[in-house]
């Protein structure tokens, strides 16, 4: 059993090479149980090689432990734990949903079976052939399959691709209730608006390298009080007066439209509101602009290392 605060999985200075190119840099994180972390990164970033080699389907240099036991392509025993999806699932055409799951699935009751085929919506399908599936039927089979036998771990790689909207609804709800039963769950897209309801902690990686790896609070709070600061627009009794007094002490203003003030931690958001205030300017709206987690990631991508 796991110890409170223990890691279900641990990645520790990863490198791999396909030939003489070097895809991953020591690449490190780690998953706590019922955590949902997303793995995000651009087309080629390394996000599958990385999760193929957690889940011993491609050698590596470095280190990547399953509850404490090493995974390797020649040590798969911690696989047990795991159950995944990544790149084609594979489901067999000839079969219908149901008969892939069985065949799939060791230790899994008829019941818990049933449960998981709701919770993925592959019911309504699942006595079909599984060669007439459109995408995202094979997704949803593809998580079904992943979820089969009690995993500690789950891996999906991009497992809302080819989801309409009311399916990557129930997924997120899926992700949410494996986390909430003590599974630790590692999820990759290439887009954030994706992972950004689901996730718990994020994982940042650009050509190889990893740039961020905390939480998604910590990721939104690093980003949004960065160099650039965070927008404040403002209304108030006199905004050419506020122009021209902010502007004097230094805050970045624009007044093309509505007043626009930059803050950062030398110009806060505090010391603009006292100066106002201290000015006899009454402040009529304040709104903050926060900049979205998909601009803070392309901001974080665009100065990462090449
Ligand atoms: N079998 C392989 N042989 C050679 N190079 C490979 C192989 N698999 C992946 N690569 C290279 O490794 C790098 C990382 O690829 P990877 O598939 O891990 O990225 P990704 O983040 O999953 O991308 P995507 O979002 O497009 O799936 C890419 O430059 C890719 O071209």
């Amino acid at each position: 059993m796991l110890e409170n605060n223990a890691k279900l999985l641990s990645v520790k200075a990863v490198n791999k090479s396909f030939g003489r190119r070097q895809v991953l840099f020591d690449v490190s994180f780690d998953i706590e149980p019922g955590r949902i972390v997303g793995l995000i990164g651009p087309n080629g970033a390394g996000k599958t090689t990385i999760m193929k080699s957690i889940a011993g389907l491609t050698g590596y240099q470095g280190s990547i432990e399953i509850d404490g036991q090493k995974v390797s392509k020649d040590h798969l025993a911690p696989l047990k734990k795991v159950g995944s999806l990544i790149e084609t699932p594979g489901i067999y055409p000839y079969m219908s949903g149901f008969n892939n799951l069985k065949l799939y699935s060791q230790n899994t009751s008829a019941e818990d079976l049933g449960q998981i085929m709701e919770q993925t919506m592959v019911t309504d399908f699942a006595n079909r052939k599984a060669k007439k599936y459109s995408l995202g039927m094979k997704q949803r089979l593809g998580v079904a399959i992943a979820m089969l036998d009690n995993p500690e771990l789950v891996i999906l790689d991009e497992p809302m691709n080819g989801l309409d909207p009311e399916s990557v609804h129930s997924m997120r709800q899926v992700l949410r209730n494996l986390a909430d039963q003590g599974a630790s769950v590692l999820i990759s897209s290439h887009i954030l608006s994706e992972l950004e309801l689901v996730a718990d902690d994020l994982v940042v990686v650009n050509h190889g390298h990893i740039l961020f790896n905390g939480t998604k609070a910590d990721f939104f709070a690093s980003q949004a009080h960065g160099a650039e600061g965070s927008t404040v627009i403002l209304k108030t009794s006199n905004d050419k007066k506020a122009t021209s007094l902010l502007s004097a002490l230094g805050f970045e203003t624009t007044t093309t439209g509505d007043l626009r003030i930059i803050t950062d931690s030398e110009h806060s958001l505090n010391k603009l509101l006292q100066q106002l205030v201290m000015n006899k300017i009454e402040i009529h709206e304040i709104t903050e602009e926060r900049q979205s987690l998909e601009d803070s990631f392309i901001e974080l991508i665009k100065g990462g290392k090449e």
